[in-house]
């Protein structure tokens, strides 16, 4: 995912300021220990020009000699002190705001819409959240305090060589032109290959993301091989970058190094002139080169600092696009609360388009008006590609409708807060995401939103569940409903998943359950004896359920046709049978075939034979599924 980012290193350094604020004394503490550490470096030249001074004269002791060397002994282990202070006051602070970072952009991208999450890479999300707040961190700890000590170290250290000797100072003055003028076309190059290498970095990590999520397709279709050449182009297509990279750090490097080691060949030779002609004493010569080493090392760090520089702007960039991402589902400033739910729904005149579809192209809701009487049980039938699913995405908010209104009891959605909303409105998918979590927690995951936190009431609620969209089978795996499932637990038969995916949306007690074909992998009977006990408990309960299969429609109390984007007739299934041609075009279209039929072994206690299956998991849209 490219993206052109045209601010300057100092307007996306900048933005860090509210994040730095809190820890700006540790910080500073840290930049100062840093500068004192530069500082006594410095200091150690001084040292020895006053000992070849000294000691070189003929008739003194070796006293001063010893006292010189004694000092020089001391600033050392005092510059090793300073450098270890500054890591010592930077790293709490800065892993603190790392951490800080890291969690606010997860809630951020936890709020964002649906519609932001079709358009992202989970990868480039992933690198956002970990690499690039990782190099963040370092750069804070250690680049951003280096580059400004550095900094200053070589102003200092060029001063005190000037003070020492102007013509030798000017001489090596000269050299740091060309790097100032090769610094500036290094920054532009190095900053446009680090952005490339970082936004590859986030595709790359898609990658491999979506293969192993798809692992199993790949398996099956033998697309092993191709799945390995595409990722291998990707990786060779970073590693091109990353060379890239590197080769123009090294020539940066070799010209920061080179035109300073110039300086100081063509200075020693004029510097000897200068001692033999009188003009310089020989302690300040040899402080000079002294002086001109310990500036040597921070000239040529100066390259990968700017380097890190650099590629931490890029990465504050990837950061902020994440974060300057605004949600276009939001809560209303002034939320309406209802304070007891009945379950009427209308949809009045409601038009959507998803946010990508092309400019030109029909709205594929084009004016859906229906009502949902509460408690009503009401099959949303369509020939596929109808939008039916988008219409149930609607409600719950997981997009927004493009004009007209869906109103719970009355009040437009976009009134009530979004967690009132989705604490009203339950769903379930046909494809089913479950977490890494036992099934306990996978089916409590809805009804923790109810405030139910009583260990005696959740008990109630996951039986209830688990009992009414007939996942019994639970209480059979190897821990019951504390069995870990999900990606990293155990796998379960597609049906399985669907009813613990349906628990979910029942122990959540919804006044408004939106299903999305959620009994598509049971056989009829199991699907009937769901829908039954399903009308029994929920008998208050409104239902939206999309219906693949003629005996579910059946089983609704009315039945509405979904066509060219309209609701053209609602009824009993008898009525529309007997009185609309679409629709038994629609239902001789619909299967009648279970695909998955796991469930009588079930009910007569005996393992399912799918248990040990391996189903594909799926990306899972969100609320409540
Ligand atoms: N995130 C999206 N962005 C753009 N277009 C989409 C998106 N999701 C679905 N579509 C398109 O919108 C149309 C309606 O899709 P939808 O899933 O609502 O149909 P459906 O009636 O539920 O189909 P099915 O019965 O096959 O599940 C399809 O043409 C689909 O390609």
């Amino acid at each position: 995912m490219a993206h052109k980012n045209t601010t300057t290193l100092f307007q996306t350094l900048s933005r860090l300021a509210p994040q730095l604020h809190p820890i700006r004394w540790p910080l500073f503490w840290g930049f100062l220990s840093a500068l004192a550490a530069s500082g006594v470096a410095l200091a150690v030249p001084q040292i020895y020009r006053i000992l070849v001074n000294t000691a070189l004269v003929p008739g003194n002791g070796t006293g001063a000699l010893w006292v010189g060397a004694g000092v020089v002994l001391l600033l050392g282990v005092l510059e090793a002190g300073l450098i270890s202070l500054r890591r010592q006051f930077v790293i709490v602070p800065v892993t603190t705001v790392e951490t800080r970072m890291r969690t606010s952009f997860y809630a951020h991208v936890q709020r964002l819409a649906v519609e932001f999450h079709d358009r992202w890479g989970s990868g480039q999300l992933l690198s956002r959240a970990m690499s690039d707040l990782n190099f963040m961190r370092r750069w804070m700890a250690f680049g951003a305090i280096m580059l400004v000590v550095t900094a200053l170290t070589v102003v200092i250290g060029v001063g005190l060589m000037f003070s020492m000797s102007w013509e030798l100072g000017l001489i090596f003055l000269a050299a740091a032109a060309p790097i100032a003028i090769f610094g500036f076309r290094f920054r532009r190059s190095y900053g446009r290959a680090s952005r490339k290498s970082q936004d590859q970095a986030g595709d790359l990590a898609t990658t491999v993301e979506e293969s192993v999520h798809g692992i199993r397709v790949l398996k099956a279709f033998g697309r092993g091989r191709e799945a390995l050449d595409s990722f291998e182009e990707q990786a060779q297509e970073l590693q091109a970058t990353e060379i890239h990279k590197a080769k123009s750090l090294a020539v940066f490097s070799l010209v920061v190094t080179l035109l300073p080691e110039l300086a100081l060949g063509a200075g020693l030779v004029v510097g000897i002139l200068l001692v033999s002609n009188g003009r310089l004493d020989v302690g300040a010569l040899v402080a000079f080169f002294a002086t001109a080493a310990v500036v040597a090392g921070p000239v040529e760090a100066m390259g990968p600092l700017l380097a890190m520089t650099f590629a931490a702007k890029t990465a504050l960039d990837r950061h902020f696009e994440v974060i300057d991402s605004t949600n276009t589902i939001t809560d209303p400033e002034h939320p309406v609360q209802l304070d007891t739910v009945r379950g009427e729904l209308e949809f009045r005149d409601v038009h959507f388009r998803f946010p990508d579809s092309p400019e030109g192209t029909t709205d594929l809701l084009n004016g859906v008006d229906l009502t949902l009487q509460a408690g009503e049980t009401m099959a949303l039938v369509g020939i596929t590609g109808s939008g039916k699913s988008a219409l149930l995405n609607l409600v719950p908010r997981l997009y927004d409708v493009s004009s007209g209104t869906i109103s719970l009891d009355g009040v437009d959605i976009r009134q009530l807060s979004l967690n009132d909303l989705r604490r009203h409105v339950s769903v379930a998918f046909e494809d089913t995401t479950l977490f890494s979590h036992s099934v306990r927690e996978n089916v409590l995951l809805g009804a923790a939103e109810q405030g139910e936190s009583s260990p005696e009431l959740n008990e109630a609620a996951l039986e209830r569940a688990l009992e009414v969209a007939q996942a019994g089978f639970a209480h059979t795996l190897a821990d019951g409903v504390e069995t870990l499932i999900g990606e990293e637990g155990l796998s379960l038969s597609g049906g399985q998943r669907q009813r613990i995916a349906l628990a979910r949306a029942i122990a959540a007690r919804p006044a408004l359950l939106v299903l999305d074909d959620p009994l598509s992998a049971l056989d009829v009977n199991t699907e009937e004896r769901v829908m039954d006990r399903l009308r029994e408990e929920l008998a208050g309960t409104t239902t939206l359920i999309v219906a693949h299969r003629p005996s579910t429609v059946s089983m609704a109390d009315r039945v509405a046709l979904l066509q060219d984007g309209r609701i053209t007739a609602v009824g009993t299934h008898a009525e529309l049978l007997a009185g609309n041609e679409h629709y038994r075009y629609v239902l001789a279209s619909l299967t009648e075939e279970p695909r998955d039929l796991d469930s009588d072994a079930e009910l007569s206690g005996e393992p399912s034979d799918e248990l040990g299956a391996t189903p594909l998991t799926h990306k899972d849209q969100g609320a409540g599924a």
